[in-house]
């Protein structure tokens, strides 16, 4: 994983305002294929603002965001998606009701339609999206649950559920919002196994305050204090890097 490599997803300069507060400030990043980039800093440091940025969700005040060459800045999240920028959330976003193959199903034809309102017309006939949805399940080892109703799957396997989500869409970077929250040892295990096996053919953002994790899974941490960038280099070294350790590591080791 050489720096010589051109980026997936460049970002300069980029910067969220809210009226005097400055959330996202003068932010550098370079996301590549191969990578599981992590972005951690304390509550509030601005990694939700900036991972919001880059979905496409929240405009950004000013910098760019660039995708293999491209400008995507002022591109709208539908867009941006189609482009090959997918995202996992927070807050969970699947349908208890579906079983976990129509969930996925469901994320793949909502991205490969630009007009939302096809997607129940389309749903039947979508041989396509199905076998998208099928091989994102593989992927993130659902496949024998594909006919379970999502909502009575375990919290760690709904957050597999939410990373085949993403997964359908067929992303090159993927944004992964907190996936560890609320996991127990067993299920952050697993994860973090499908995790490192995206790294492969994708450029993974990783926000997560499971700092054990973040140390073992990342190829490279960014950290974040109040809204600026402070460090970005390998786990080895910002455990050793003396501004992070009194900007963030110590708050954590002494809160
Ligand atoms: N919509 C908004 N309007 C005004 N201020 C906001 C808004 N969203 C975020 N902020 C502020 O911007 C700063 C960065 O917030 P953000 O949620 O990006 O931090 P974070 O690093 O993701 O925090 P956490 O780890 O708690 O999720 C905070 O001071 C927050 O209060």
């Amino acid at each position: 994983m050489t720096d010589a490599r051109t980026p997936k997803l460049s970002v300069r300069g980029l910067t969220r305002r809210f009226g005097g507060l400055i959330a996202v400030n003068n932010v550098d990043l370079d996301l590549r294929d191969g990578e599981v980039h992590a972005v951690i800093g304390t509550n509030g440091a601005g990694k939700s603002t900036l991972i919001n940025m880059l979905s496409g969700e929240m405009p950004a005040s000013s910098g760019t965001i660039t995708l293999k060459g491209k400008d995507v800045t002022h591109m709208p999240q539908p867009r941006r998606s189609r482009a090959g920028i997918g995202r996992s959330y927070q807050r969970t976003t699947i349908f208890p009701e579906f079983t976990v193959l129509e969930n996925c199903r469901l994320a793949a034809q909502a991205q490969s339609h630009s007009r939302p309102w096809h997607i129940w017309q389309a749903s039947s006939h979508c041989a396509s999206s199905l076998e998208r949805a099928r091989i994102a399940l593989g992927r993130a080892g659902l496949g024998v649950h594909a006919n379970t109703h999502a909502g009575s799957l375990s919290h760690g396997a709904k957050r597999q559920l939410e990373v085949a989500m993403c997964l359908a869409t067929q992303p090159q970077v993927l944004l992964l919002d907190e996936p560890l929250a609320g996991m127990g040892s067993e299920e952050t295990e697993r994860m973090l196994g499908l995790l490192g096996e995206l790294r492969s053919g994708h450029a993974v953002l990783l926000v997560e305050h499971d700092m054990d994790a973040v140390f073992r899974i990342a190829d490279r941490i960014t950290v974040m204090v109040n809204g600026s960038v402070v460090a970005t280099d390998t786990p080895d070294q910002i455990r050793v890097n003396p501004v992070v350790r009194t900007a963030y590591l110590g708050e954590e080791q002494h809160g």
